[in-house]
């Protein structure tokens, strides 16, 4: 049993329904009746920061308060996946443990995705263009088979792997890029990333699900796009920052690529004069891929699973989240 002083979380947004709030409350009590719930909404005014061993959420707001030597913070619960935006250098010096919400966006974002490359390969997205000019043209439409598409997803993560499975139900095989190259349930094949520009040069459609680290920055520059095939499509869900925003408007403007679509940019928002606004055969979304209604469920199992794990040995288990209610 973790022993501490009475612990205290602190709560952000995603507690905003107070049906998910009392819920919280009822399940931490049951596991650790010594630990309190406190909302960043409802703090009392006798809280103090060094009270806090565990955060849901982090917020630049008052995050800062909690990192210094003299606090008693052990745990950030991050509710994204993706973790590029934390001070990851202070949470090693001070030994606070990390843990992310991986899992909880894998339904949503592939749903994105296949939606993506269906509009891709069935010409959907140029005949949505056409009507916007009243044009009636059929010869110039795509109308290609999603199941013959050559597909390479980078990053075989929790996401990749349900993109995969659900192409895999549609007849598709899919090559994945991740560290090592290690085997990856629904995946045909899969390489490290040294082998990013040769599966570019055979590739349909590349699709980026990968976190960015200083080894994925700018990963998608001009040699990436000039590898790939005039005809091939390439999406990002990952981070903006993955890709260099002016390899691709060149390559777009180009004709050197067929079509991209990308629900991250870099810098987020994306400014309203930025020149990738009107670039041809470009959709942007507003990082909207990994939306999802049961999306407080889906981050409570997770952060549940954990605190159960924290209280009992102070480590963290590995992010399972179950997918009953996919296809
Ligand atoms: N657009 C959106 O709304 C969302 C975007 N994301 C982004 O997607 C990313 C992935 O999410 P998950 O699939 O849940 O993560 P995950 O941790 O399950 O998978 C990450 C994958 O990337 C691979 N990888 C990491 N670094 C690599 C490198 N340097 N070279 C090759 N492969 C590497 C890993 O091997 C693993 O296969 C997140 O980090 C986040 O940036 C996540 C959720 C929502
Ligand atoms: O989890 C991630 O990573 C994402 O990109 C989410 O879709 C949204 O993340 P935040 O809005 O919580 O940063």
């Amino acid at each position: 049993m973790y022993t501490s002083a009475k612990g205290g979380i602190v709560l952000k947004y995603i507690l905003s329904k107070r049906s998910f709030r009392s819920i919280y409350h009822e399940k931490v009590q049951q596991l650790a009746p010594d630990y309190q719930l406190v909302s960043i909404n409802e703090l009392p005014d006798s809280f103090r920061w060094e009270q806090v061993v565990i955060t849901i959420g982090w917020d630049k707001k008052w995050a800062d308060k909690l990192l210094h030597s003299a606090t008693n913070l052990k745990w950030v619960q991050s509710i994204s996946a993706g973790v590029d935006y934390l001070p990851l250098e202070s949470f090693a010096k001070y030994g606070i443990l990390l843990s992310n919400g991986s899992g909880i966006h894998a339904q949503s974002i592939s749903d994105h995705l296949l939606g993506l490359l269906l509009m891709k390969t069935r010409g959907l997205f140029p005949a949505m263009q056409q009507q916007m000019t009243h044009t009636w043209e059929s010869e110039t439409l795509p109308y290609d088979n999603l199941s013959e598409q050559v597909i390479t997803i980078v990053g075989t993560g929790q996401i990749g792997q349900e993109l995969a499975r659900k192409l895999s139900l549609l007849g598709c095989s899919v090559q994945g890029i991740n560290t090592t190259g290690r085997k990856t349930p629904y995946f045909s094949q899969t390489y490290p990333l040294t082998n990013l520009h040769a599966c570019a040069q055979e590739s349909d459609i590349v699709i980026n699900i990968l976190p960015l680290t200083e080894d994925t920055r700018h990963l998608y520059d001009q040699t990436f796009f000039q590898a790939m095939k005039k005809t091939g499509s390439f999406m990002n869900v990952g981070r903006g920052p993955s890709v260099d925003s002016h390899a691709l408007l060149a390559a777009l403007q180009a004709n050197e690529l067929a079509f991209a679509s990308i629900d991250v940019t870099d810098p987020e928002p994306l400014p309203k004069d930025d020149p990738l606004w009107d670039a041809p055969n470009l959709l942007i979304t507003p990082h909207i891929s990994g939306q999802t209604a049961h999306f407080q469920s889906l981050f409570m199992e997770i952060f549940l699973k954990n605190f159960s794990s924290f209280i009992q040995n102070h480590s963290l288990t590995k992010n399972e989240v179950s997918l009953e209610n996919g296809y």
